[in-house]
């Protein structure tokens, strides 16, 4: 038996951090939705107690250290399973790039285990383990567009911010997401207007949205690499509405609404990065697979 399962990226349209923790994690309070580009998840049933994860590409660990394949054991072992699976990745979503890609397949993961396995949990039942793998697994267990607090992991669904293009521009850079937090300094941080944007989802306020596109993790990563800003002003320069860095970064997405203005600044960051993408968000909360 097999499953083909989605799993799409997530930009962060407003990133807050409101403090630290006992546990070490911060205390977040963010805005994220999911985009369409996705990598995609072969789930093939084996009636041993294996667990394989197959990928080809050489940024994606193929152990225990892939978030797909801690998923699978998470379960296996709490719902004691009686069976293994393979789990072949094809992988879409640039790594290491503030997209949430690991994390995505690992939610993934445990939607189609839980239907191959016959497990019978809910999505909020998969979105609490998940929170046990990494702090973005919740959200992208649900997708769709929410407001995440505690360290990430609390979710309250959104309806879909307006329609516009996001356009994604990788630099030739990985980001470590523990090192951005540890850099971070919370003296004196400019904190966005989280209500102000929530306010201009409901409403669908594109002008709104793009005024209050913020993420406080941003100047970290802008200081160690100076290369984010050069392309967040190329962006600007080519015409889009509104730019930020997704997430710890590196990946810059830039909203516009015209086809042409989005057409042109594809065309013009091509050369300078790694990978450029044109696409739209996902919406509101739906059923992923
Ligand atoms: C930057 C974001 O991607 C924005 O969506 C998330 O906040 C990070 O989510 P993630 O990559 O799933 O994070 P995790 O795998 O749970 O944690 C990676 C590391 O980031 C730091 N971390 C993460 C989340 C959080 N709320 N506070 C933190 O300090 C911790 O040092 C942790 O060891
Ligand atoms: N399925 C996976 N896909 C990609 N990377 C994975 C996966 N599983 C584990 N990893 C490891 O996780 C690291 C971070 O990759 P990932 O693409 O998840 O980062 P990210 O997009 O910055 O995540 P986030 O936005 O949640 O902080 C990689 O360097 C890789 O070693």
């Amino acid at each position: 038996m097999k499953l083909l399962v989605k799993a799409p990226a997530k930009i962060n349209l407003s990133l807050d951090v409101l403090g630290k923790r006992d546990d070490g994690y911060h205390e977040v309070e963010m805005i994220m939705t999911t985009i369409d580009l996705a990598d995609r998840l072969e789930l093939t049933l084996l009636e041993t107690n294996e667990i394989k994860i197959v990928s080809h590409n050489r940024f994606v660990p193929d152990d225990h250290r892939n978030l797909a394949y801690q998923a699978a054991v998470l379960l296996k072992e709490r719902f004691n399973v009686n069976k293994g699976v393979s789990i072949a990745i094809e992988k879409v979503i640039p790594v290491a790039a503030g997209l949430a890609g690991g994390s995505s397949d690992a939610a993934a993961a445990l939607r189609g285990l839980n239907k191959l396995w016959g497990l019978g949990l809910t999505l909020d039942e998969l979105a609490e383990i998940g929170a046990e793998i990494g702090s973005d697994v919740s959200f992208c267990v649900y997708g769709g567009t929410a407001l995440a607090t505690g360290r990430g992991e609390m979710i309250q669904p959104l309806p879909a911010p307006p329609t516009c293009w996001v356009i994604l521009a990788k630099p030739f850079i990985g980001v470590s997401t523990a090192d951005v937090y540890r850099k971070l300094n919370l003296n004196g941080l400019k904190h966005p207007n989280t209500k102000e944007m929530i306010q201009a989802i409901h409403t669908s306020d594109y002008g709104l949205v793009c005024r209050h596109l913020a993420n406080v993790l941003e100047d970290v990563t802008l200081k160690m690499h100076p290369e984010v800003n050069q392309i967040k002003e190329q962006m600007k320069r080519f015409g889009a509405d509104a730019v930020l860095m997704s997430g710890s970064g590196p990946t810059v997405f830039g909203l516009v609404h015209h086809d042409s203005r989005m057409h042109r600044i594809y065309n013009g960051l091509r050369g300078f990065c790694d990978q450029v993408f044109a696409v739209r968000m996902l919406g509101e909360r739906h059923r992923l697979d």
